[in-house]
Parts: structure tokens; C-alpha cells; sequence
């Protein structure tokens, strides 16, 4: 039962952190980013609905995974490309764990790689959370996703492993091996806190086979927090 309610209670302020969001950051004529994941899919919603509102005119629309893709699709916002627009005005996304800096832990969905190359395009990138995803260190509530080729994926793992993480191998609700939107594993990393994860992203980032990796560090620019006091906006420490 209050597990139930904790479940109404938590999808609650992930629709009002979404909503606030798109109230706060979406104008019209914009190309917005649209994040994946049960936080984004109400900031998916919000614009449908104020677009059939008149509030919002003329925007389009960078989905971040084919999920996304399908439920904008479905709701009927115009849709674009990073081929078509390369540079995106505001992104809004969800995130798995958020530290006091604002750096991330994100691709619980697995959607880590596409998000990461909206969130890179984009001039401003705001993260929507309920309170419950703020933590003091990355790594501490959850593990790093890492994407990896099929190709070669034990050596990966091995090497993730000397790195000093945990492996588990992601799977779908058939137990299959999860397969992202590009046909990549996901390996899910638990590092334990993680002290230095700078040092952490440029191991990953130098090693042929790792496509890419949850660590999104220096990239939001503002992050939306809905918690039991209401919504919060805090903006990147500088
Ligand atoms: O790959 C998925 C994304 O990084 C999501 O934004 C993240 O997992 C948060 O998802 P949710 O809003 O469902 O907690």
C-alpha cells in the first residue's frame, strides 16, 4: 500500500518538475531537445499540451531515443533532426542520480549515448528531478551504464573490472541481453561512489569499444527539482 502511494507520490513531482520546466524554459519558434524517461515523457506531454493551447507555436523537436520519438510522434509535435538543426535551443531531460555540482549519472533507460549528443548541442540543458535522484557523490545510488560495442564486450567488461566496478550485463524484461537504439550492450558499472569521475570519464573515453557512458559532467545548465517543499530551479554553481 504506501509502496503504491510512494510510487503516486514520486510520479506526482516528476510531473511537476516537468511542467515547470517546460513552462519555464520552452518558447515558441524554439528547437527544444526532448529527453527519455518516465520524468521526460511528462515534459513530452506538457508541450503537446501547450501547443494545443496556442501557448507554445512553431517549435520543433529533437527526440533523444526512439521512445521518445514515438510518443512525440504520437502526440502529434513536429519532430526535427540534428541533421536539420544542429544546435538546440533548450533540452529538457531527466537524470538516475544528480550531484551537488550538477554533474549526472543518467541512461537508466538506456538512452545514455543519444541524450548525451542532444545535451552536447544544446545551449542549455535542464534536468528534471523529484527529490529522491539529488545524492552527495555520483555512483552512490546507482551504477554507471556504460555502452559498449557487442563486439569484443568481455574485454570491455574485464576492463571495466580492472577499473574497479561490479558488471552486470543489462537485460530486458525477456531476460535477453537489452540492446540501445544503436544495437550496443549496456554494461551497468557499480563503482560505489565514485571520487573522481573526470578521471573516470577520460578511462572511458579513451578505450575503443566503449560507445559511451552515463557520466554527464559539466553539461547541465539548470536542473528543476520537484520534493516535498515544491519546485526548486538551481542553476550551475560557477
Ligand atoms: O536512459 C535514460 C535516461 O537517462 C533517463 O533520463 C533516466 O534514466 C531517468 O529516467 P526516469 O525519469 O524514468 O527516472
Amino acid at each position: 500500500m504506501s509502496s503504491h502511494s510512494d510510487a503516486n507520490d514520486t510520479a506526482r513531482l516528476k510531473r511537476e518538475a516537468a511542467t515547470w520546466a517546460v513552462d519555464a524554459f520552452f518558447r515558441s519558434s524554439m528547437v527544444v531537445g526532448l529527453g527519455t524517461g518516465s520524468t521526460a515523457a511528462f515534459a513530452v506531454q506538457r508541450l503537446a499540451e501547450s501547443r494545443a493551447q496556442g501557448r507554445l507555436v512553431d517549435v520543433r523537436a529533437v527526440p533523444t531515443s526512439r521512445e521518445t520519438e514515438a510518443l512525440a510522434r504520437g502526440l502529434g509535435v513536429p519532430l526535427t533532426t540534428l541533421d536539420e538543426d544542429p544546435v538546440v535551443d533548450v533540452t529538457v531531460d531527466g537524470a538516475d542520480e544528480v550531484a551537488p555540482d550538477l554533474s549526472l549519472i543518467k541512461g537508466g533507460g538506456g538512452a545514455l549515448l543519444r541524450e548525451k549528443i542532444v545535451a552536447q548541442a544544446s545551449r542549455r540543458l535542464v534536468i528534471i528531478v523529484d527529490a529522491g535522484k539529488l545524492s552527495p557523490r555520483l555512483g552512490t545510488r546507482w551504477p554507471l551504464p556504460v555502452e559498449v560495442l557487442p563486439f569484443g564486450w568481455r574485454s570491455q567488461s574485464l576492463f571495466l573490472e580492472s577499473l574497479g566496478a561490479s558488471v552486470a550485463v543489462r537485460r530486458d524484461e525477456r531476460g535477453e541481453p537489452f540492446l540501445t537504439d544503436q544495437g550496443n550492450l549496456v554494461l551497468d558499472c557499480d563503482f560505489g561512489p565514485i571520487d573522481h569521475p573526470e578521471e573516470l570519464a577520460a578511462r572511458l573515453g579513451s578505450r575503443a569499444g566503449v560507445v559511451g557512458h552515463g557520466l554527464f559532467l559539466g553539461l547541465t545548465t539548470d536542473l528543476v527539482v520537484a520534493g516535498s517543499n515544491g519546485v526548486e530551479h538551481r542553476t550551475r554553481p560557477t
